[in-house]
């Protein structure tokens, strides 16, 4: 299958371009910037494609006809989007709204990538059935475009991830794991709150899940995150543990102590039972995913 996907030299992107390769498919990269992709050996297009451009968006999806598009393009940090929030509509929304338009006119498939903030963290870990409440402007633009996606009327699925994790070369954002272990290499200290519940996601996890969606033009939302419900600060513990660093560097603290400028859901978490059924998704746990993110940070060092 041709499959092209939006944000490319995300964290995302970058996983999905790899498996999609590896797997033989025909792959279309693209993003607003130039490739921080040529890292990879097998060959692929690379296109710039600006999602918040609506003439490139249609321009360039006519242009491929691509089977599936994979958005993964979006504004991900979350008190960034609490303050630009024309910004963040722009790039969260609108951008949507004209990729279903372009994949409508080009008969594509569309894997949308959403997120656990559409949620308000009171009742996790939650189904794809549950009634979404944002606490952020994010949330609230990530479930926005949900709403773009399922109206549409074009062949879709929706895939809401967690706390994604892993490393890749020109990285526009850190996670937790590597920013808790560059932190305390450094000598840095750290207050982690322990009242926020995640099932963290590793990002190669995410990318198979965006894989077996396109694969079988699976209609509907999926739940793709990790399976292990942990607070940040039982990550940090596990990082530090398998790192071997200071815990003496990090301080427990909660939400009173540690302010964001975005509200965070306190307990969100996935069941992942219904992609487990209908994709046949199986993520690993949060241990494995630090050692198999050791072995990149190793390959990256070298
Ligand atoms: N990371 C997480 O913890 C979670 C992520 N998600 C969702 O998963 C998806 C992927 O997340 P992730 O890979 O971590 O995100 P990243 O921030 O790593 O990647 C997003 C990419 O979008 C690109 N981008 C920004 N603006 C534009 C634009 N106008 N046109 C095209 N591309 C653009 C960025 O480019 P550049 O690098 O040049 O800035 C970046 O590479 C997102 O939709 C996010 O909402 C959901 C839950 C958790
Ligand atoms: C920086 C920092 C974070 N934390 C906590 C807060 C937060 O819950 C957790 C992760 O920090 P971040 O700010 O990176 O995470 P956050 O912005 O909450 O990550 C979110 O990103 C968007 C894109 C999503 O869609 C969400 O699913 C979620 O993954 O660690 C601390 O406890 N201490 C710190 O010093």
């Amino acid at each position: 299958m041709k499959v092209l996907i939006t944000g490319a030299n995300g964290l995302l992107g970058q996983k999905l371009v790899k498996l999609l390769l590896d797997k033989g498919e025909e792959v279309i990269a693209t993003s607003h910037g130039k490739s921080r992709l040529d890292y990879l050996e097998q060959s692929f297009e690379y296109a710039r494609m600006d999602i918040t451009q609506q003439a490139e968006v249609l321009e360039v999806i006519q242009y491929y006809q691509p089977d599936v598009v994979v958005n993964t393009a979006a504004m991900t940090n979350v008190d960034q989007c609490e303050t630009a929030r024309e910004e963040c509509r722009q790039l969260n929304v609108d951008a949507v709204q004209y990729l279903v338009d372009a994949c409508r006119l080009s008969g594509s498939f569309l894997v949308h990538l959403s997120t656990d903030f559409i949620f308000d963290g009171e009742a996790g870990p939650y189904t794809e059935n549950d009634p979404a409440k944002p606490l952020s402007y994010y949330g609230q633009s990530k479930l926005d475009a949900e709403t773009i996606v399922q109206d549409s009327g074009i062949d879709w699925s929706i895939l809401r991830t967690v706390l994604v994790y892993g490393i890749t070369p020109g990285m526009s954002r850190s996670n937790i794991v590597l920013w808790v272990k560059s932190s305390l290499e450094e000598g840095k200290e750290l207050k982690i709150v322990d009242d926020q519940w995640r099932t963290p996601t590793l990002a190669e996890d995410l990318a198979m899940g965006c894989y077996l969606s396109a694969a079988k033009r699976a209609q509907g939302i999926f739940n793709i995150s990790g399976k292990d419900m942990l607070t940040p600060y039982d990550m940090a513990m596990k990082t530090c543990d398998y790192f071997e660093l200071d815990k003496a560097k990090i301080t427990k603290v909660d939400g009173s102590t540690f302010t964001q400028t975005a509200k965070r859901p306190p307990k969100t978490g996935f069941v992942i039972e219904k992609a487990r059924l209908v994709l046949g998704y199986e993520p690993v746990s949060f241990d494995e995913g630090i050692q198999i993110l050791d072995t990149q940070v190793r390959d990256l060092a070298v």
